[in-house]
């Protein structure tokens, strides 16, 4: 695990004042072909091949959506450029820039701004694109606002709205694993537990969270899931291929596939159901969630961040089949509106949401007899 986590120790973004912190970030940027005029002028410049940009922009805020004890400079970077390229992708486009505001402290370690520029400048790699600019600016807590912008290849935007009966639903991507490694940040206690003194790991409550007990996970097969929620991996290929494909609604799961899945259907105003015997559930998943007494289902249905795709396409000829990493989840029903679950209406399971609370793990389950 090469989590750089929060420590105190210098040199601090104030030690090189705006310009040369600029000049630091930037230079960790790559090139890309699509960026005709990169970080140093007044704007940037991206090439439109086809005439239409794709902009999509999200807030990461610390301690809202990331802690610097449970997550390095780059891991946050990683995440911020990825949650951004990922609706690049669920338009069925392929992205051509990002742009990073980034609010900090002047006492933040200068070394976990530049990891944070290392890992948006490699999720970035992953995606085929680089950072054409940005902003900087102080603050009392590290907040980030990165817009991403994409090409469409010529085709049409995929959007929420598409969806039509008979349609099958697809997920390019995993759900659950980041949900998961969630919990554990949340529920491994900073000291370690007394000899003999049961469970590492106590339930989530009553714990002040702090920086995990990595190599305690990797015995148990789990910093995966650690790593999920640090780093997700959404399957930005996989976004212009289902378009290519005949996707006609898409999406990406940041907030629980229920809940998202419920912008398709309700965007489409139809009724897509969801089938749970389809989702791969590992060892992994599954063990963690014994440990902390929780369902994995509820992970799959209810957890965001991983950035998986989910899309809703007519069926595909037998002489096609689906791209490597996509898996079929459901279909869209010629009746009605809203998300079923194994035919039945989730109660009491949402996703997340801003000023309100997440319902992940919450005991009233989608699959749950009423
Ligand atoms: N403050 C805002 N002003 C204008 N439009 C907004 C604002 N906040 C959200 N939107 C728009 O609402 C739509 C849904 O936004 P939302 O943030 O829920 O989608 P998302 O970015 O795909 O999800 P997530 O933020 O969970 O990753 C988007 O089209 C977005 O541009
Ligand atoms: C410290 C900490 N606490 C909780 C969470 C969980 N979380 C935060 S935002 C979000 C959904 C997507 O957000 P948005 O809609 O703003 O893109 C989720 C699941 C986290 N990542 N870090
Ligand atoms: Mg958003
Ligand atoms: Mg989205
Ligand atoms: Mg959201």
């Amino acid at each position: 695990m090469d989590a750089e986590l929060f420590s105190p120790k210098g040199p601090h973004v104030r030690d090189l004042g705006e310009f040369e912190l600029i000049r630091a970030i930037t230079a960790r940027f790559g090139r890309s072909p699509d960026v005709l005029v990169g970080p140093g002028d007044d704007a940037a410049m991206l090439a439109a091949p086809d005439g239409r940009v794709v902009v999509t922009t999200d807030l990461l805020v610390e301690g809202r959506h990331f802690r610097r004890d449970w997550s390095g400079g780059a891991d946050v970077g990683h995440k911020a450029a990825a949650q951004n390229l990922a609706d690049v992708a669920a338009m069925g486009a392929r992205p051509t820039g990002l742009f990073v505001g980034l609010a900090t402290p002047g006492s933040t370690e200068l070394g976990w701004v530049l990891s944070l520029a290392d890992g948006l400048a490699a999720e970035c790699a992953r995606a085929g694109t680089t950072v054409a600019g940005g902003d900087i600016s102080s603050a009392d807590t590290i907040m980030l606002g990165v817009t991403a912008l994409g090409d469409l290849g010529g085709r049409a935007p995929v959007l929420r709205s598409g969806a039509r009966p008979g349609d099958i639903v697809v997920l390019a991507g995993t759900v659950g694993p980041s949900a998961a490694g969630l919990a554990l940040l949340t529920a491994i206690p900073r000291t370690p537990p007394a000899p003999g003194g049961g469970s590492p790991w106590p339930a989530p409550d009553g714990f002040s969270p702090t920086r995990p007990d990595d190599d305690s996970l990797t015995a148990r097969g789990w910093d995966h899931l650690l790593t999920a929620h640090r780093r997700p991996r959404p399957p930005y290929h996989l976004g212009p291929a289902l378009a290519a494909l005949g996707a006609r609604a898409m999406c990406d799961v940041s907030d629980g596939l229920v809940q998202d899945v419920g912008h398709l259907a309700a965007a489409s105003g139809v009724h897509i159901d969801l089938t749970t015997d389809a989702f791969p559930i590992d060892d992994a998943l599954r063990g963690a969630a014994d440990h902390l007494g929780v369902d994995p289902l509820d992970w799959v249905l209810t957890g965001g961040e991983d950035h998986a795709l989910v899309a809703c396409l007519p069926p595909l000829p037998p002489s096609v089949a689906l791209p490597p990493g996509c898996v079929r989840i459901g279909s869209v029903q010629s009746d009605g509106t809203g998300v079923t679950v194994d035919g039945r209406t989730p109660t009491g399971v949402g996703g997340w949401t801003h000023f309100g609370r997440s319902t992940s793990n919450h005991p009233d389950r989608p699959h749950s007899p009423e």
